[in-house]
């Protein structure tokens, strides 16, 4: 069922789930399915997901799923500058309730590195990221704000890792108001993901989207340099 009644552009689909639970439940089996395809073309697969409070559900269905994940490479949208045991740490959440059971064969490639400082962090996962390779699939949040990774609306380096030549895989980024600083993959290579998924839950994220799609400044709203280009918005109320 489309969403609501949002106008999407032609490029950007929606899927409406009646709930947080069925929500997972298809997320999970599209993301499995689009693993499968990439094993079976090119014999691994590369999957990026994102962090925050909601990809839980989406995590505990994914790693049932029937899959070589032996052949899988899992990395990250977007982690806070803080080590993997720590609770806000997604790469800590990924470990937690993705890589598990069969899942745990999957090799994860995260983000955060113990450097002295957060711009030696991000120039030591860009380093890093050079071995990650296409991005078959990857799933993306978004804040109420209409951020999205940790492409924040006012942060210092927003202009660059938004601009189509930005050179880095990854780059230091601030969260307005929150205390923990980011790092975040940048637009050129989340943008070069072959399937990529925004899953979303709630009035308050449906009406960000909106507002999203009734503008066009990109740097007030960055999930809007998604909504240009081929994208899935699975969406539950
Ligand atoms: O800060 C973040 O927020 C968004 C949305 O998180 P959610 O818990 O409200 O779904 C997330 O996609 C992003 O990775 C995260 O760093």
């Amino acid at each position: 069922m489309a969403i609501c009644n949002l106008d999407l552009p032609t490029q950007v689909t929606g899927l409406s789930l009646g709930s947080p639970e069925q929500l997972a439940g298809e997320l999970a089996i599209t993301v499995a399915n689009a693993l499968r395809d990439a094993i079976d073309s090119h014999g691994s697969a590369v999957l990026v997901v994102s962090g925050g409070r909601s990809p839980v559900a989406f995590f505990e269905r994914l790693r049932g799923q029937e899959l070589d994940w032996s052949k899988v490479t899992v990395s990250l949208a977007d982690e806070r500058f803080v080590p993997v045991g720590h609770p806000d740490s997604n790469e800590g959440l990924v470990r937690r309730h993705l890589l598990q059971g069969p899942a745990a064969k999957a090799r994860l490639l995260g983000l955060y590195h113990a450097a002295p400082s957060l711009e030696e962090a991000a120039r030591l996962a860009d380093a890093a990221l050079a071995e990650l390779g296409r991005i078959d699939v990857l799933v993306l949040g978004m804040g109420e704000d209409g951020h999205t990774a940790s492409l924040f609306p006012a942060s210092p380096n927003l202009e660059l890792a938004l601009s189509p030549g930005c050179r880095q895989r990854c780059l230091p980024m601030q969260a307005p108001g929150v205390p923990r600083q980011r790092l975040s993959l940048t637009l050129p290579l989340l943008a070069s993901a072959h399937l990529t998924l925004l899953a979303l839950q709630g009035q308050a994220k449906l009406a960000t989207l909106e507002d999203a799609l009734a503008g066009d400044d990109v740097a007030a709203m960055p999930i809007r340099a998604f909504l240009r280009r081929p994208l899935e918005i699975h969406w539950c109320p």
